[in-house]
């Protein structure tokens, strides 16, 4: 049973501890908000909101961070690492660190431009990591929407709404060539690239990510307000400017009931907003 005021007594200052050490990450590296809040996301979807993400391999633990999804692409440990050595300072053996979590992704958020909630907090760390859930229920951008829908099923939320407005968290940050590069010259075995991208944008990530090029080069995910937290990410879907394949397809696939609320939160900052909160509050009290 998580709560607002569950450190009230045992460690008042927690959220100011955490917003300190995030506002000094910043000042460096703008992109260190986005790394975040996908910290968060991708300990949730693996057996719960329970900081199973931050455990090292030993004897016997697989890591999740060398799962598929995080493997050469999950970072900002080192910031959390911070956070929580900043916090047992003044609160020690009190604050979880799937709590650190949830406070920084939210923090992140707002410190980016966009809203702000009240953090539900006491979660328990594991002490266990499980890869192959990592695998299994972190989602790929290679992926056709149904499979989207059924990995937010699987845990709690729905395909519609949450799957939208969560996928709205590409509002800042960034991809490598790798994730999007097969969209570029020879979609699905087509010979072309692929339809639903905007050719204009098409050319520059031709030439950024060329064939037989770097995979690890980074790129905006949102080209047009890459560093703040808006709904410009559903706008560019609109304009088929989505970089990855599972965010162009929420608008682009035909039929699909996605496209009315692309369209609903590309017309009204505030209703993603809204929705954007609720669904991060939803998701970060699932637990097992
Ligand atoms: C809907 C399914 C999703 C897929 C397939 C997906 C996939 C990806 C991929 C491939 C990247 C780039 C990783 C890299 O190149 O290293 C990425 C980055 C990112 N994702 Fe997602 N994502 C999804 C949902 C979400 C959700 C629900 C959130 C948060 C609520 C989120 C937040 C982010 C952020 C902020 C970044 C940029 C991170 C950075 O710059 O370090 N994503 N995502
Ligand atoms: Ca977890
Ligand atoms: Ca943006």
């Amino acid at each position: 049973q998580l709560s607002p005021n569950f450190y009230d007594q045992t460690c008042p200052g927690v959220q100011y501890i955490i917003f300190g050490v995030l506002v000094d990450a910043f000042r460096t590296d703008i992109r260190i908000g986005a790394s975040l809040i996908r910290l968060h996301f991708h300990d949730c979807f693996v057996q719960g909101c329970d900081a199973s993400l931050l455990l090292d391999n030993t004897a016997t633990i697989l890591s999740e961070k060398e799962s598929l999804a995080n493997n050469n692409s999950a970072r900002g440990f080192d910031v959390v690492d911070r956070m929580k050595a900043a916090v047992e300072i003044f609160c020690p053996g009190v604050v979880s660190c799937a709590d650190i979590l949830a406070i920084a992704a939210e923090q992140s958020v707002f410190l980016s431009g966009g809203p702000s909630w009240t953090n539900l907090l006491g979660r328990r760390d594991s002490r266990t990591a499980n890869r192959s859930l990592a695998d299994q229920n972190l989602p790929s951008p290679f992926a056709p929407l149904s499979d989207l829908k059924q990995k937010f099923i699987n845990v709690g939320l729905n395909g519609g709404v949450d799957l939208v407005a969560l996928s709205g968290a590409h509002t800042f940050g960034r991809a490598q060539c790798r994730t999007f590069s097969t969209r570029l010259f020879n979609f699905n075995s087509t010979g072309s690239p692929d339809p639903t991208l905007n050719t204009t944008l098409l050319t520059a990530l031709q030439q950024l990510c060329p064939q037989g090029g770097n995979g690890s080069v980074l790129t905006n995910l949102d080209l047009t307000t890459p560093d703040t937290f808006d709904n410009k990410y559903f706008t560019n879907l609109q304009i088929h400017k989505g970089l990855l394949i599972s965010d162009q397809e929420l608008f682009s696939t035909p039929g699909a009931d996605t496209i009315a609320i692309v369209n609903r939160f590309a017309g009204n900052q505030t209703a993603f907003f809204e929705s954007f909160v609720n669904s991060m509050i939803r998701m970060g009290i699932y637990y097992l």
